[in-house]
């Protein structure tokens, strides 16, 4: 292996604008590395989703992404999405199952068109396994029956941990961009996600290597978070650690 700490995501000057023409935000430079936590902060409507679905090529955008040196063109974008995997806040719009949205990214996961250039070398990529996405929904305190059920049927709380269970459960992202992960969770179930995802970052043996996750909660971006960076009006600055109390 090379060296701890490889760099993951390069974000080069990326700025977004609304359909008038108006910035939403400029400059965003900044690299995510393995195991880092980056949490994104800022005032509501300051462009925190924005900036994610811009790194997910989700968005219209300038600038430049880079994914372990490469563009989200040069990669493939459906398969670029699965390794930097955008996971939105609501689910609510999404049709069908559960099982039927693990299957159809599951889809797009196994659909490599640039052959084994991004898996372990020698490693096929292995197929997505939905027993493995159960487990972890298990894990937050998910009952199996609700996978056959419509999202449109799941609580506010229900879907949020279940799109968090298929994203983890896919086995396929890098690095995960999470809006507001726990924004619809009680502090036990919030509890559980938090643990779950910290101690997958730190297994060697895990898929995930790091996450950009947006909250409004000074306390969870504590808990969780190795470094931040804030969208203000005037620009996106990464702040001083603040050193644990
Ligand atoms: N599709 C769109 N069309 C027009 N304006 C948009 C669109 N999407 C976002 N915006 C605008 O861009 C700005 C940033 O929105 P965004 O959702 O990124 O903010 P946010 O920081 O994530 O906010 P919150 O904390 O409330 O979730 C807002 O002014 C919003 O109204």
């Amino acid at each position: 292996m090379s060296a701890m700490s490889e760099t993951l995501l390069e974000l080069r000057e990326i700025s977004c604008a609304r359909s008038d023409g108006s910035l939403i935000f400029s400059d965003a430079t900044f690299d995510v590395k393995e195991g880092d936590v980056l949490v994104l902060r800022g005032k509501s409507g300051a462009g925190k989703s924005t900036l994610l679905k811009c790194i997910a090529h989700l968005n219209v955008y300038k600038g430049e992404v880079l994914y372990r040196g490469r563009t989200p063109k040069a990669i493939g974008v459906p398969l670029f999405r699965t390794r930097v995997l955008y996971v939105p806040q609501r689910p609510s719009l999404l049709p069908g199952t559960p099982k039927d949205f693990f299957n159809t990214i599951s889809s797009f996961s196994a659909r490599d068109p640039k052959g084994s250039r991004l898996s372990k070398k020698g490693e096929q990529t292995p197929a997505p396994d939905l027993n493995q996405a159960v487990e972890v929904g298990r894990s937050f305190g998910l009952d199996d029956e609700l996978w056959d059920r419509e999202w449109s049927s799941l609580s506010g709380g229900e879907s949020q941990r279940m799109v968090l269970a298929v994203a983890i459960g896919l086995d396929a992202a890098e690095v995960l961009l999470l809006d507001e992960p726990t924004s619809a969770l009680d502090p036990q179930s919030s509890n559980s996600v938090e643990t779950y995802l910290t101690s997958e970052l730190k297994s060697p043996d895990s898929t995930l290597k790091a996450i950009v996750w947006i909250t409004h909660s000074e306390e969870q971006g504590r808990r969780v978070g190795t470094r931040f960076v804030e969208i203000t009006p005037d620009g996106i600055r990464e702040e001083p650690n603040v050193p644990e109390v």
